[in-house]
């Protein structure tokens, strides 16, 4: 039975070393007949995105990251010579960095690189340095600032304290006014004064055209500017420059990322449904979580190099499908929560509750054929090596989460190449579109992350005031809610506000035993 299932369905493309087996999802055999003519809009939706017709509504905007890998689908002259002139500017560059004909301000060849960026700006890089980087055989070292924790920041350029010299900073942001970014720059600039070198020498920006970003790097001079396009996406950024100067930069065959993602947008693009592997997806996804979200995506690949691919797609796939309302304007608060790590690792955390706990979610195991690059094998017992263990204990939690009825996808890979992953972001990023496409969503906005940020000005806004009252030549020592009312702001935010900044010794605090009733001041 699951064997006449499992070849029923069993999608296998040999020219791109891929295979989908999607036969432990138990969707009835008319399935496919009844969303059909769902599948053949979404389809004809994709086309149109291509085309470059306005896929992202509100934002009035175009969707062209297919367009990176194919520049001839680029629906003018002119974001054809955009996205070919960078490509080739990016590989020019890259060589020049590694021949030394560019060096850094005291002369010395770039050995390691700093990426500054956050979200879309950084998932990528991270993923793909993570995923296809090379110890000791790297062009460069890779190191990244994705976050404004001081510490974080501190920890990184520990690393690169002897060797900043020979460090490349590259600062990636689209929109050029991420402040998490901007506050990244800031402290590798400092870093680089602190050391007495000149930084403007070693930074790099990739941003939009006339952004903050790009504007500071152009009064400063830096080493170097790449654009980034309103047309891509932060999270579908990967195969423009954000993700492959600094993929080259490594020395990562960048033309055999964008060949991947190119064979696959091809095949992905098929209007015939059971021949197209992103369209099977997000049929899956939508039989699985009813179309609504009712279960959570665990992505679980059977390959410690595709560790970070679960955070890369919880970006991809969350910040794309978590919308409020649909392109009606009904509510409709879609999504689809993405977690997971890499097996067999997590055999040995969370997967007790997937077999007996509560049944919320699908997997999709990715597996790799290839163990490692022709190296012989040690044996670990007779006749089996630690990959064949790899696998086993694939296909032994499968077929245990299978016997509770727990439902899972897999994706057969041949091995972790550029290609392949190339492949992977193509095939995610189409059913991504997809998928939005059968719930009737904007895939390509994200309203809902304004919010925290405004917020966030607000308690900077709030902690500048506070400041300014405990210096107040009458100030006299206070509690948070007397200070709050003095400044007219929020009790709770100025007692969150006080306790920082008594902990890094900003301010002294005269404790009580009522933590509410202790008293700060300068
Ligand atoms: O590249 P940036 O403009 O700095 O944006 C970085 C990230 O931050 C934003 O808040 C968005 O939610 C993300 O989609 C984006 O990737």
């Amino acid at each position: 039975m699951t064997w006449q299932r499992f070849q029923k369905y069993y999608y296998n493309n040999a020219s791109l070393g891929l295979s989908l087996d999607i036969s432990r999802i138990p969707f009835p055999d008319d399935f496919f007949a009844n969303m059909e003519p769902a599948a053949q809009r979404a389809i004809a939706a994709m086309a149109e995105l291509e085309r470059g017709a306005i896929a992202n509504p509100d934002e009035n905007r175009m969707v062209g990251h297919y367009w990176l890998r194919n520049a001839a689908l680029a629906p003018t002259a002119e974001l054809r010579d955009a996205i070919t002139g960078t490509l080739a500017s990016i590989k020019d560059f890259a060589a020049k960095i590694h021949s030394g004909e560019i060096k850094g301000s005291t002369g010395k060849k770039f050995t390691d690189l700093l990426v500054v960026g956050i979200g879309g700006s950084a998932l990528g890089p991270q993923l793909v340095q993570h995923a296809l980087g090379q110890p000791r055989r790297d062009k460069m070292d890779i190191h990244f600032f994705d976050n404004t924790d001081p510490d974080g920041i501190d920890y990184v350029l520990d690393t690169l304290r002897r060797r900043l010299d020979r460090t490349l900073v590259i600062v990636i942001s689209k929109s050029g006014g991420t402040v998490e970014t901007r506050n990244g720059q800031l402290e590798a600039a400092a870093a680089f004064r602190a050391a007495k070198l000149d930084y403007a020498k070693h930074f790099i920006a990739i941003t939009g055209a006339g952004s903050k970003l790009d504007q500071t790097a152009t009064a400063e001079a830096w080493l170097a500017r790449f654009p980034m396009w309103d047309w891509v996406g932060g999270r579908t950024s990967e195969l423009s420059a954000v993700g492959l100067l600094p993929a080259a930069l490594q020395g990562i065959d960048i033309d055999a990322m964008l060949a991947g993602a190119a064979a696959m947008d091809e095949v992905t693009r098929r209007a015939d449904t059971a021949r197209n592997p992103a369209a099977l997806l997000a049929l899956m996804w939508h039989y699985a979580t009813d179309g609504r979200g009712a279960k959570d995506m665990v992505i679980l690949p059977y390959k410690d190099r595709l560790l970070l691919f679960s955070r890369y797609l919880q970006q991809l796939v969350m910040e794309s499908l978590g919308k409020e309302l649909d392109l009606a304007g009904a509510v409709v608060n879609q999504g689809i929560a993405v977690y997971g790590n890499k097996g067999s690792t997590d055999q040995h955390a969370y997967v007790q509750q997937l077999r007996e706990g509560v049944n919320n979610f699908f997997i999709t195991f990715i597996e790799v054929l290839k163990d490692r690059p022709a190296k012989t094998a040690i044996e670990v017992e007779p006749g089996i090596t630690t990959g064949d263990y790899l696998q086993g204990f694939y296909l032994g939690t499968r077929a245990a989460l299978t016997e509770k009825d727990r439902h899972s996808i897999t994706i057969t890979v041949a091995d972790i190449s550029p290609r392949t992953l190339g492949m992977l972001i193509a095939l995610y990023e189409r059913a991504v579109g997809l998928y939005a496409n059968l719930v009737n969503i904007n895939a390509y906005h994200q309203p809902g992350v304004e919010a925290g940020k405004k917020a966030a000005t607000a308690v900077i806004a709030l902690k500048q005031k506070l400041m300014a009252a405990l210096r107040a030549p009458d100030a006299k020592p206070a509690t948070a809610e007397q200070l709050a009312a003095q400044v007219g702001g929020d009790p709770e935010l100025a007692f969150k506000i006080l306790e920082h900044l008594a902990a890094n010794k900003a301010v002294k605090k005269k404790a009580n035993i009522n933590p509410f009733k202790s008293k700060y001041r300068l």
